[in-house]
């Protein structure tokens, strides 16, 4: 068999907005989407070359043939059915060769296998695409040995997935508030382009546009800041049995709020960003603090049963609950504890059982690692 290299690309779930940091905070949970990358080696012992681009004209020759054979895409684990596996399809190889291309690099090496094993449930509000999202750019980064710093692949993250609250705490780990620059006119409309243009489905067989050069990603888009957390503090996730797209969960949100709302949620995040890093944690600053009046109002119609938990659930009525929200865009549950997990769970689970929801429930760990990429052999 041929010398190869391999590597593990593994990279944690994430619950986004944590109540009222919406679009801004999110942290990095104990599930993770792992890729096991195997690498064949050239007789000289160094990796395959890479094919560039000739030129940046759109009419590029020497792009226009895929090198073969086409990485072997393999998945175990949740929501592993109907991934598609065709590396013009997948998200995770899309996000790759975008990173690739825009390196001046035309095609994936040759002989590369992905297996990819997923413990992170897909459309339930805890980051399984902005995940993916990251597992791509690790793996672009990776494949072209580009080296890129952290700051650079959230760049490409964030062309891909344009909200930073879940892939910054993907790749950097623990809990995470993060903005979006503002960018140039120049960057603005560079950054503005729209999502197929950043990953189109490329077919193997594509005539002049395959050379085309891909959208340039600003730089320094995302900044990020990571807060303290009080390690006594655990989350639990209730996840109920069906998927919510994040896109639908935004499009029912508003466009514009009044002022005493945007003060509400303001006012809470100031607060809670130190209140979950103290020991012991405070219940009832971090449950007041994990308040929400921008998204999950809106969300309700969405999710049966969500006002109800929200409301009847408090530090009061369950000992050891320290605060709850909706998970990223929803449906799951995340509630904050420091004990009583199981009666804390018990409950969301009767109250989504009245509304003929079925639920899994894990109690998570806070992932301060963040994306790790190792050698294995
Ligand atoms: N590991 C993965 N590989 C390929 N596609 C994925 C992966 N994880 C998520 N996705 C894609 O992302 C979709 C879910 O994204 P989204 O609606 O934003 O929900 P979530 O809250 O889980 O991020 C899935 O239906 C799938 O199309
Ligand atoms: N801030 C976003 C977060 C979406 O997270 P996801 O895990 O549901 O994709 C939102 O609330 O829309």
């Amino acid at each position: 068999m041929a010398p190869s290299r391999v590597y593990q690309i593994r990279v944690p779930a994430t619950s986004a907005n944590i109540g009222p940091g919406f679009d801004v905070c999110g942290i990095a949970l104990s599930l993770s989407l792992s890729l096991r990358v195997t690498i064949p080696d050239t007789e000289s012992g160094s990796s395959a070359p890479l094919s560039s681009f000739s030129s940046s004209s759109s009419s590029s020759s020497s792009s226009s043939a895929p090198s073969e054979p086409l990485p072997v895409i393999t998945y175990s684990g949740l929501d592993s059915d109907n991934v598609p596996l065709s590396p013009y399809k997948n998200l995770l190889t899309r996000v790759a060769l975008y990173v690739l291309r825009s390196h001046n690099i035309a095609h994936f090496p040759p002989g590369i296998h992905i297996a990819a094993h997923n413990e992170i449930p897909f459309g339930r509000g805890l980051g399984s695409s902005g995940a993916a999202v990251i597992a791509g750019v690790l793996l672009g980064d990776l494949l072209g040995n580009l080296n890129l710093p952290k700051v650079r692949l959230l760049d490409f993250a964030l062309m891909v997935e344009r909200h930073p609250d879940n892939v910054t705490a993907a790749l950097i780990g623990g809990f995470v508030g993060s903005y979006l620059k503002e960018l140039s006119p120049e960057d603005t409309s560079a950054a503005s382009i729209p999502l197929a243009e950043v990953l189109p489905e490329y077919p193997p067989d594509a005539g002049p546009e395959w050379g085309m050069d891909p959208p340039r990603a600003p730089n320094d888009i995302g900044h990020y800041v990571q807060f303290g957390w009080a390690k006594e503090i655990k989350a639990i996730a209730v996840m109920p049995k069906f998927e919510l797209p994040t896109a639908k969960a935004r499009s029912v949100l508003p466009t514009s709020y009044s002022r005493k709302d945007l003060v509400f949620n303001l006012q809470r995040l100031a607060v809670l960003t130190t209140a979950l890093s103290r020991s012991p944690p405070d219940p009832d600053l971090i449950y007041e603090a994990m308040k929400d009046r921008v998204h999950q109002p809106y969300r309700k119609t969405l999710i049966p049963g969500l006002p109800e938990i929200l409301s009847s659930l408090t530090p009061h009525t369950h000992p050891g609950l320290l605060g709850i929200c909706l998970s990223g865009a929803g449906p799951t549950i995340l509630a904050l504890a420091h004990s009583h997990f199981d009666a804390i769970a018990a409950e969301i689970t009767r109250i989504f059982k009245t509304k003929d929801i079925e639920v899994d429930w894990q109690v998570l760990e806070i992932d301060q690692r963040g994306s790790v990429v190792e050698q294995l052999e």
